[in-house]
């Protein structure tokens, strides 16, 4: 008999225990995720590193509600997520969780202000979108359309719209993947500071092993399951990195 589980504890935002998941089946399953055992605790800054094809993305779509596990059992404080049904996750990630992605997603017949405004009308408490804006230093360009503003621009957007329903969870993959070093160290800037003035608890997936001297802990991937975690003795910010 399977031995009970408890609950996660009180200070967890996301537990997850022995997360499995398998693409395909028979001789052509691929296991992407192979028991992962995490805790991440409110307000926390994790930075998830690991080689191209070692579970990032599966884990984080699956942490964020985009995805379920195959098995294993997922919770968001004290909600359990793992039998979840569509309706119930998609209710969580409305609620809960912000997304930002290597591409910005925005689109490209509304202006900055209405890309952000759309996500307002499905959130339950969501701040005003000028304070969104301000937030990612782009107040004034509330009236610009997305092929005016250059690719960090459309980020911090992307940004703003992910943080205006003030998610508990931020998910970040590949953030910075599509921008150059200076607009790269920014958007990190943007990201650490909505964070932190938010309390939310962010997570960045990269490849760039350097962002991980800004997290609280680092947790690498390898083949599916967790290698290492490690904590930084000191977070610093993006402007000390370097790489
Ligand atoms: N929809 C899918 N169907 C089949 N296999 C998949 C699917 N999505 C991911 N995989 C496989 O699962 C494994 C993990 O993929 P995942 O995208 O999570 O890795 P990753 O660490 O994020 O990689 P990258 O850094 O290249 O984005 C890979 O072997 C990938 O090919």
């Amino acid at each position: 008999m399977a031995a009970a589980t408890a609950e996660p504890a009180q200070t967890s935002v996301l537990s997850a225990r022995n997360l499995c998941k398998t693409y395909g089946s028979g001789a052509s399953a691929v296991h992407a995720l192979r028991a992962v055992n995490l805790e991440v605790q409110g307000g926390e800054f994790v930075v998830l590193l690991g080689a191209s094809g070692s579970g990032k993305s599966t884990l984080l779509n699956i942490l964020g509600g985009l995805d379920t596990a195959s098995s294993g059992e997922l919770w968001f404080g004290q909600q359990p997520l793992g039998q979840a049904t569509d309706q119930e996750l998609t209710q969580y990630r409305r609620a809960h969780v912000g997304f930002v992605f290597q591409f910005y997603n925005l689109i490209p017949s509304l202006t900055v202000f209405e890309n952000v405004e759309l996500v307002t009308d499905i959130a339950d408490a969501p701040m005003p979108v000028q304070d969104a804006l301000e937030r990612v230093a782009l107040g004034e360009r509330r009236d610009h359309y997305p092929s005016q503003l250059s690719g960090g621009e459309q980020q911090r957007v992307a940004i703003a719209r992910a943080v205006v329903k003030r998610p508990q969870l931020l998910l970040c993959d590949e953030p910075t993947g599509a921008l150059d070093y200076a607009t790269g160290k920014l958007v990190l800037e943007v990201i650490a500071d909505v964070g932190a003035s938010l309390g939310t608890t962010v997570v960045v997936i990269t490849h760039n092993t350097a962002i991980a001297g800004m997290a609280d802990r680092v947790i690498r991937l390898a083949d599916g399951g967790i290698a290492s975690i490690t904590r930084n003795a000191q977070r610093l910010s993006p402007a000390e990195l370097s790489w």
